[in-house]
């Protein structure tokens, strides 16, 4: 287990940005006691800003709402962009609050009254996971720049060397679709490469020829087309039709996005020895890019324009020596897979990706989603990418074991430790000596073990009940959760020095209904499996089942789906499945007047105030704008951003 340097202070440095003297006050004489040394205080993000002109911090504390125009989240998303880790202070526990800023990444949350040790220890962890991440992206990054240009050199034609870059960027970019435009300033030599995704870590060329000659397009598209491209000097980032209207107004985009059923896309256009270069990463889902992953293609420009510079500028020295068989044997062998994982939304490799880039390392993982959405597959797929996967992995569900028992359950009593304790009994983190063990609904733990298990993870030692010997508790921890853990530690039933000490590589898992992109191929994949099991003929679903499924919100997530497949393969005896039974939609309002989903535009200004107005400025989560709209929360709240309507004003706190 990593254990967390106690460092405090030594020339750390902290901007508190904060409007309330005394508790701005507090703060820092709480730093400044411990080491750190305070730089500044702004009282506005304005303020905070000015700041940034002039100088640089280690650590930012933020105060959600402030006085003056902009929020505490509006500063959190520049800072995200420098790159400064930030940690959140409120007083508000308003849920809808919490969902925006927990999508700025935050490192912690500050809930006022704050106690001194609380402050520290959530700057301390802030310190311990921004250095922790630098670190995994710097080296998976290495990792995929090794691979790459072997990869690339082994490949024999442009197209194949394209497919190897799209298969080795995946790890740290989830796309679906990468397409490159080369030779733009030479109509004749104009080409273009499209990889698509066909699974995770799994891509394949498609015809990129055959799909423009089936839309008839004529050379004049392709000139207008280069014509607007050329003058394209920075990475871009689109969704939905606006990388139609901002991008292109050209055939060429609206092809694309029609053809591939796109949704959004970033575009890096690359200038590499006087060749004209457009790459463009695509989604299906037009939630999956954000702001951030700008930062991520900026961060990996060099990498890509290496590889480009070998792909475009065909090596000719490596092509053609080896058998080509074995070169498509060798660079398979490099593909990552995911045992037990079905689905390929960018939603769902996104959070791959992330247990991808930790798994090597012994920082303790939180793994966040609803019910029923895969939590536990990801951590079996963690361990397996770790070097404890020789040793066990072993499960403790807390909501499942009686409070009394937790205790002996997680660390082992010793013959007579108490009455009924008859036989020594070795507890679960002994059985997972040199493994992983997995905390299942943490937040059901009792507060009273919520102390054991902390000194757990800082000292990494524990004893059995009633034992003498302190036993070293060599485990990693990874521990999942359905609930808001936030709202556990302002009711008191959480630790918030135990929430920081697991929230230190946090992955959250979408549900479903947020990549619709995996409904179909589960769906699949669960009838396959009954069909093995049950014997029965069953070829398919007619397409108004597949339609239905597609469209249903399901709230208990793939546990729900994989039930009701199994129910409808058990009543069916027919060859397709042309009824499934679906609970009714739990989140849509109940009143379906108000539904404004069938005949809006729902990124129109007017429908996003109207449907504000409705849900008293509810932007996400049950009975929100979005879900009135019909639309994911972080598209909607984009939007809102983009249009300049300012939702916190109409917020009914
Ligand atoms: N991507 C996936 N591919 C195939 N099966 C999946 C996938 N994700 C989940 N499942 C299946 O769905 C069921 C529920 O998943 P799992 O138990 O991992 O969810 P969970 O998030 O841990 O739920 P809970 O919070 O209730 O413990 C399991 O049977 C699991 O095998």
């Amino acid at each position: 287990m990593a254990n967390i340097p106690v460092q405090q202070g030594t020339n750390t440095s902290v901007l508190i940005v904060e409007d309330h003297f005394i508790e701005a006050n507090s703060l820092s004489i709480i730093l400044e006691r411990s080491g750190y040394a305070v730089s500044f205080i702004a009282k506005s993000v304005d303020q905070a800003y000015k700041f940034f002109e002039k100088s640089v911090v280690d650590i930012v504390i933020v105060d959600i709402f402030l006085k003056g125009k902009l929020t505490g989240i509006d500063l959190a998303i520049s800072l995200n962009k420098l790159g400064i880790p930030f940690i959140y202070l409120s007083a508000n526990s308003n849920p809808s609050v919490f969902e925006l800023a927990k999508e700025t990444n935050p490192y912690g949350f500050l809930v006022k009254p704050f106690r001194e040790k609380d402050v520290l220890t959530a700057i301390e962890i802030a310190k311990y996971r921004h250095a922790q991440e630098k670190d995994i992206i710097s080296k998976s990054e290495q990792w995929v720049s090794d691979i790459l240009v072997n990869n690339i050199k082994l490949a024999f034609s442009t197209g194949k060397k394209v497919l190897q870059l799209a298969k080795a960027l995946e790890p740290l970019l989830a796309y679906d679709y990468l397409v490159v435009f080369s030779d733009l300033d030479n109509i004749d030599k104009f080409k273009v490469y499209i990889i698509r995704r066909i699974g995770p870590n799994d891509y394949k060329e498609i015809d990129g020829q055959h799909l423009f000659e089936s839309a008839n397009l004529q050379d004049k598209d392709y000139q207008e087309f280069n014509d607007a491209a050329r003058t394209k000097f920075l990475p871009q980032f689109y969704v939905l039709d606006e990388f139609i209207d901002e991008s292109y107004k050209s055939k060429v985009s609206l092809t694309l996005k029609e053809e591939l059923a796109l949704k959004s896309g970033i575009e890096l256009p690359l200038l590499l020895d006087s060749k004209n270069l457009l790459f463009y990463f695509y989604n299906n889902d037009f939630d999956s890019f954000n702001a951030g992953s700008i930062e991520t293609i900026l961060r990996l420009k060099p990498l890509i324009s290496n590889a480009a510079r070998y792909i475009f500028n065909a090596d000719l020295s490596s092509q053609g020596t080896s058998d080509i068989g074995q070169q498509v044997e060798k660079s398979k062998s490099t593909q990552l897979k995911f045992p037990g994982i079905v689905g390929q939304s960018a939603r769902l490799i996104d959070s791959l990706n992330r247990i991808y880039q930790v798994a090597a390392f012994e920082t303790t993982v939180l793994i966040l989603g609803e019910t029923g959405v895969g939590k536990e597959g990801l951590v079996h797929v963690l361990h397996s990418l770790s070097e404890r996967k020789v040793y066990p992995l072993i499960k403790v569900n807390c909501a499942a074991i009686p409070a009394d028992l937790m205790e002996s359950e997680l660390f082992g009593h010793e013959k007579g430790a108490f009455t009924d304790a008859r036989e020594k009994k070795i507890g679960k983190f002994e059985q997972a000596n040199g493994g992983t063990i997995f905390l299942d609904e943490i937040g059901e733990m009792p507060l009273a073990l919520q102390s054991k298990l902390l000194r757990v993870i800082q000292e990494k030692e524990f004893e059995r009940i009633g034992g003498r010997t302190t036993l070293k508790a060599d485990v990693r921890i990874v521990a999942a959760t359905n609930r808001n853990l936030h709202k556990a530690i302002s009711e008191g039933n959480f630790r918030m020095d135990l929430y920081y000490r697991i929230n230190v590589f946090p992955i959250t898992l979408a549900p479903l209904r947020e990549r619709r992109s995996d409904i179909k191929i589960l769906a699949v994949h669960f009838l396959e499996a009954n069909i093995l099991q049950t014997g029965k003929n069953i070829r398919g679903f007619t397409p108004e089942v597949m339609d239905q499924m597609e469209a249903y919100s399901w709230p208990g997530n793939i546990r729900e789906l994989q039930h009701v497949i199994e129910r409808a393969v058990l009543l069916t005896d027919t060859a397709e499945i042309s009824s499934i039974d679906l609970e009714e939609e739990f989140d849509l309002p109940s009143n379906p007047e108000i539904t404004l989903k069938s005949h809006v535009d729902p990124f129109k200004p007017e429908s996003i105030v109207e449907a504000l107005r409705q849900t008293n400025g509810k932007v996400s989560g049950k009975g929100g704008a979005a879900v009135l709209l019909g639309v994911p929360a972080p598209a909607l709240t984009y939007q809102m951003k983009k249009l300049g309507i300012v939702w916190r004003f109409i917020y009914d706190e």
